[in-house]
C-alpha cells in the first residue's frame, strides 16, 4: 500500500513535469531490503537502513506496516522523532490512542486509503483531533491525500474502521466480481481480453452513470430489467444466491476484523449483540441490531 501512496506523489507527465512531492523529499524504510530497494529504484525515493535514521528529521511519518508489526516500529521510533512530527497511519484497526502510547508523539492522523490510489483514483477516509493537529497541518495532510484520489475527513475515528470494510478492502470485492464475470464470459467462449473489456467497461460505465445521475441504484437496476427479460432471470439467480446478504455479511465481517485487529470489541453487526452492547468511542449510536449514527435511520 505504501507504494500505492508513493506512486501518485511522484508521478510526472509531459503536461505536468513537476511531481507533487520531489522523490528526494520522500524517505522510506522497509524491513524487507529487496522491497525497499525496488521502491527506491522505481520511484527515486531515498532509502534508509533503520527506522531511527528515517524518522530523525521527518515532518510527516507514514506508518504502513501490518498492525502486528506496529509495536516493533513504535519501539524503534521512541526518542528519535521530532516531537512536533505528524504520524499518518494507514494501519487497519489500530486506534490513534495506541500510536500516542507507542510513539510518545501527539499529532496522530488515522487514515484508510485504498489501492486505486496507485493511479490517483483512490478514496481515503481520515481523522485526527483538531485540537492537537492544527488547521495548517490538516491542510498539508489533505493535500497529500488528495494526490491519492478523493479524501473524506471524518470527525469520529470509528468511521475510519468502518470505511475499511467499504473502501479500504472494497477493491478486493470488486476485483473478485471482475474475475467471476470475466471467467463466465470465457466459459461461454469469449476470448479473455474481450470478456475483460466488456466487464471493465460495464463496471466503469455503470459507476460513472450512477455517480453522474445521482439516481438510486434500484431505479437504475429497474431500467435495465425488461419485463420477462434476460436481466430478471439473472437477478433471480443472484437473489437465490443471497447476493446482497452475502455482500452485507462480508462487509460486517471486514469491520469486525478491523476492530479485532485494533484490540476493540468486535461484537457488532446483525445478530451480534449477545454480550454487552458496544459503542465505538466518540460516536452516538442506536443500539438496535444494525448500527447507524443517530438520526440516520430511515
Ligand atoms: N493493502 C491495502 O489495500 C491496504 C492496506 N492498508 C494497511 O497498510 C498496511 C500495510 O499493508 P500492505 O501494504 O497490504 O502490507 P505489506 O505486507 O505488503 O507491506 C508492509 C511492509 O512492511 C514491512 N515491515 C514489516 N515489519 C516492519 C518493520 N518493523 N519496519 C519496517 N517495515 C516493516 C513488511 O515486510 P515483511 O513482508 O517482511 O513483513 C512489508 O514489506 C497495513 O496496516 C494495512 O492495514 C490500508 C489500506 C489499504
Ligand atoms: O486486508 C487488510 O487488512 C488491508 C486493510 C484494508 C485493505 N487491506
Amino acid at each position: 500500500m505504501a507504494e500505492a501512496m508513493i506512486s501518485p506523489l511522484v508521478h510526472v507527465t509531459t503536461e505536468n513535469p513537476n511531481p507533487i512531492q520531489p522523490p528526494g523529499k520522500i524517505h522510506v524504510y522497509d524491513v524487507s531490503k529487496s522491497v525497499m530497494e525496488t521502491i527506491g529504484k522505481n520511484y527515486g525515493v531515498v532509502t534508509h537502513s533503520s527506522i531511527q535514521s528515517l524518522v530523525k528529521d521527518a515532518d510527516i511519518i507514514v506508518i504502513a506496516v501490518k498492525p502486528q508489526n506496529c509495536p516493533v516500529v513504535f519501539k524503534e521510533m521512541v526518542g528519535h522523532c521530532n516531537q512536533d512530527a505528524k504520524v499518518l497511519s494507514i494501519v487497519a484497526g489500530k486506534p490513534s490512542a495506541e500510536f500516542v502510547a507507542g510513539t510518545g508523539l501527539k499529532k496522530i492522523i488515522r487514515s484508510m486509503p485504498n489501492t486505486p490510489a496507485m493511479i490517483g483514483e483512490g478514496v481515503t477516509v481520515w481523522s485526527c483531533d483538531p485540537l492537537v493537529v492544527t488547521a495548517k497541518e490538516q491542510n498539508t495532510i489533505r493535500a497529500i491525500l488528495e494526490c491519492l484520489g478523493e479524501e473524506i475527513f471524518v470527525q469520529d475515528e470509528s468511521f475510519v474502521d468502518m470505511s475499511t470494510s467499504l473502501s479500504g478492502s472494497g477493491p478486493a470485492y470488486i476485483f473478485m466480481l471482475i474475475e467471476a464475470m470475466t471467467d463466465a464470459g470465457v466459459h461461454m467462449g469469449f476470448p479473455r481480453h474481450t470478456a475483460e473489456k466488456l466487464v471493465h467497461r460495464t463496471l466503469l460505465g455503470s459507476t460513472k452513470y450512477a455517480m453522474e445521475t445521482g439516481e438510486h441504484p434500484a431505479v437504475l437496476k429497474n431500467n435495465v430489467t425488461s419485463p420477462g427479460g434476460t436481466t430478471a432471470s439473472a437477478l433471480f439467480q443472484l437473489e437465490q444466491g443471497q447476493f446482497r446478504t452475502v455482500v452485507t455479511k462480508a462487509i460486517w465481517a471486514c469491520y469486525r476484523r478491523s476492530l479485532e485487529m485494533g484490540g476493540s470489541d468486535s461484537n457488532v453487526g446483525p445478530g451480534r449483540f449477545v454480550g454487552p452492547k458496544f459503542t465505538p468511542p466518540g460516536s452516538e449510536f442506536d443500539s438496535d441490531s444494525i448500527k447507524q449514527p443517530k438520526g440516520k435511520r430511515s
